[in-house]
């Protein structure tokens, strides 16, 4: 008997449209999810509800709107769907590939329920996200899990929760810096998606702050789950690879909603970096497997801007993994190990 199997690609989801009300749609649910906005229910409703999607939805959709594409829409589902159809070609028939969101669509629900209807004997679920944060991969696997409990039958079930120490996955990033000179820049940025610093120190389960825990420099079986930690790792691995100076670089987080996110903030070390002279700075985005606003628009707009504004030239971002072939044969290997 043949086994039937469904390799599940989870993302983290995009506005339908770039319009206001659209982009505060997707504000909304995503804001509204306990594992994003950790704080007691009827605080969450009202900052979500009453303060952020209303202040911040007009600002968002200016800003999906300039990387919106006329014909194929949101960057991240079309990088998405691109990445699904070529793993699909890779894998051939003996495994169908689905794609859903996290947040708005394709939705979860209704990727699932047409799994449920196929009847599969095995799920294998793959997030597009390196490295594990409660906000990003455990969101989306507890929402698959809440869904499937309430299939009668269960089939088997692989998720996987974080790839960054996969050395395939380090050298897809390595091959998309190989079109550029790095002695040509005069410093490298190593720029992550930020989370609450609150949010890095409830991995620990012995009530010792991440700040004890050395996770700049190590990786132990304490912090293997400390997004904080999973960044510096990426990181060495890439300077290591890449043969990269201990000054030619700095590891920096982005895209904050206040103070108490991770620091170095990425637009300040872009910021300094213009003020102390560099001209030409090139920004590698290690936690975003996909393209997308915080790459395009964060990084290659906002922070030009910044960079400019203080007496840089040029920011070069390095494109993330997208549908590369290299990509696409990486998850095809973890997934079918
Ligand atoms: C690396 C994965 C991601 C983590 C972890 C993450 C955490 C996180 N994000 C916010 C708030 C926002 N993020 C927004 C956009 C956005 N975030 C990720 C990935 C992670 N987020 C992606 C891929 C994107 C881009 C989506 C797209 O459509 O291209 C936004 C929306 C844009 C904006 O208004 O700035 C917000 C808001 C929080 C609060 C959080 C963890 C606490
Ligand atoms: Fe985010
Ligand atoms: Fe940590």
């Amino acid at each position: 008997m043949k086994q039937k199997t469904v390799l599940l690609l989870l993302n983290l989801g995009t506005p339908d449209s770039p319009s206001r009300w659209q982009v505060g749609r997707y504000l909304g649910q995503f804001l509204n999810d306990p594992r994003v906005i950790d704080i007691p229910w009827l605080a969450r409703k009202i900052l979500v509800n009453c303060i952020i999607v209303p202040f911040r939805a007009g600002n968002s959709s200016k800003l999906y709107n300039a990387i919106w594409d006329k014909e194929t829409g949101s960057p991240l589902l079309m990088n998405t769907l691109a990445l699904q159809k070529k793993l699909q070609a890779a894998v051939g028939d003996d495994i169908t590939v689905e794609m859903a969101m996290r947040y708005k669509n394709p939705s979860m629900d209704v990727v699932l329920e047409r799994i449920h209807q196929q009847g599969y004997h095995k799920i294998i679920v793959f997030p597009l996200f390196p490295q594990y944060a409660s906000s990003s991969t455990g969101s989306a696997l507890q929402r698959f899990m809440e869904i499937v409990s309430q299939w009668w039958v269960i089939p088997e079930i692989k998720m996987v929760s974080q790839y960054f120490d996969n050395a395939d996955f380090i050298n897809c990033i390595v091959n998309r810096a190989k079109q550029y000179d790095l002695k040509q820049y005069d410093h490298i940025v190593f720029s992550y998606h930020g989370l609450p610093e609150r949010q890095v120190d409830k991995v620990y389960n012995d009530g010792v702050l991440c700040k004890h825990h050395h996770c700049e420099d190590v990786l132990t079986e304490s912090n293997y789950y400390c997004y904080k930690a999973a960044c510096y790792q990426t990181t060495k691995a890439l300077v290591e690879k890449l043969g990269i100076a201990q000054d030619k670089y700095t590891l920096s987080f982005q895209s904050r909603l206040n103070n108490k996110w991770l620091t170095p903030f990425s637009d300040k070390v872009i910021e300094e970096l213009a003020v102390k002279g560099a001209k030409n700075i090139l920004v590698f985005s290690p936690a975003f497997t996909a393209d997308c606003l915080e790459t395009l628009y964060e990084i290659g707009i906002e922070y030009q801007e910044i960079f400019h504004k203080h007496g840089g030239q040029k920011i070069q971002l390095v494109e993330s993994l997208n549908s590369g072939d290299d990509w696409v044969e990486t998850i095809k290997k973890i997934v079918l190990s």
